[in-house]
């Protein structure tokens, strides 16, 4: 199956500064995909990379496998900008009716029975809606398209849990329906580890690791235990974070290999634990995990 999005050595620059280097990565189709760094990190870039509303400055990106400029792709790409850019003079209706001239297979009955379950009356002007209203309008008029793939930056953080609840509850079900590609931005770690299969996290304009959920949290553990028998555990695995008292280590560790942990007490990592521990340690690429693999573990 094609990739929904494919990039090699892409790079994104502003005069001297990269937002987005060297950026290799595959976003698997029929997945729900999770993108997350700290402020500033790239992830904007990328999608508008994604769907050509930026140039590279190096590289290049395929999405659904072929040019994201190519109109024939643009059709089959939903994108729900950061800003939620609509037209606040326009009334509900009238956005909804906008998607049709702009999209050969708008589904106007659709959109409108998602907008019903908003309480917004379809005559209400966009520019008096909330926040959280104009955000369900911009994910409802994305949808309204039947997007294979769809790119959704920042959806959430201005939604109220309840809201936040009924926008991941939408998208799912879409995602059930459908089958289709989401790729998803965002600060909010929890939400993301309830609904993405396949997580990419970037820091400082790079890919720091990319994966699918279950396998990256089942290749990291947190031990905590005599700080004196660390050297051996660090000798082994990759450490991802440590942080050591007189006495004692908390260690992060991505396994490589079997895991002796006599004398530690071990447990699992969630998705948050994982991205703050890599978010803090901007050395560790998945190359560098990938050689220490191949140096410590005989094939
Ligand atoms: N139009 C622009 N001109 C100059 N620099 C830009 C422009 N857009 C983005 N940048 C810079 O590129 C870098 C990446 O920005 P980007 O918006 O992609 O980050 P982000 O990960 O989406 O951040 P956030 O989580 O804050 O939304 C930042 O340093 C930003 O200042």
């Amino acid at each position: 199956m094609t990739d929904a999005v494919e990039a090699v050595g892409l790079g994104r620059r502003y005069g001297r500064k990269w937002a987005l280097q060297d950026c290799t990565l595959s976003l698997p189709s029929e997945r729900v995909i999770g993108l997350v760094g700290p402020n500033g990190a790239g992830k904007s870039t990328l999608l508008h990379l994604a769907v050509g509303l930026l140039q590279p400055s190096a590289g290049e990106v395929r999405v659904l496998g072929r040019d994201p400029r190519d109109p024939g792709t643009l059709a089959r790409v939903g994108f729900v900008a950061q800003d939620k850019p609509l037209y606040g003079h326009f009334t509900v209706a009238e956005t909804l009716r906008m998607g049709g001239w702009l999209n050969p297979a708008w589904e106007y009955k659709l959109a409108e029975k998602r907008v019903a379950r908003l309480d917004v009356p379809l005559t209400q002007k966009v520019g008096k809606l909330s926040g959280g209203q104009r955000s369900q309008l911009a994910l409802a008029l994305a949808l309204g398209k039947r997007p294979e793939l769809l790119l959704v930056d920042e959806p959430v953080s201005d939604l109220d849990p309840l809201a936040r609840r009924d926008f991941f509850r939408v998208l799912m079900e879409e995602v059930a329906e459908s089958g289709m590609t989401v790729v998803l931005s965002s600060h909010l770690l929890a939400d993301l580890e309830r609904t993405c299969e396949h997580l990419v996290l970037l820091s400082r304009s790079r890919v720091q690791f990319a994966g699918d959920t279950d396998d990256l949290l089942a290749r990291h553990r947190m031990l905590t235990g005599p700080r004196d028998a660390a050297a051996a555990i660090e000798a082994t695995h990759t450490v991802v974070q440590a942080d050591y008292t007189e006495r004692q280590a908390s260690v992060m560790i991505r396994v490589n290999g079997p895991l002796d942990a006599t004398g530690w007490q071990v447990r699992n990592v969630s998705l948050e634990d994982l991205v703050l521990a890599y978010m803090a340690a901007p050395h560790l690429t998945d190359d560098t995990i990938e050689t220490a693999k191949k140096e410590q573990v005989p094939s």
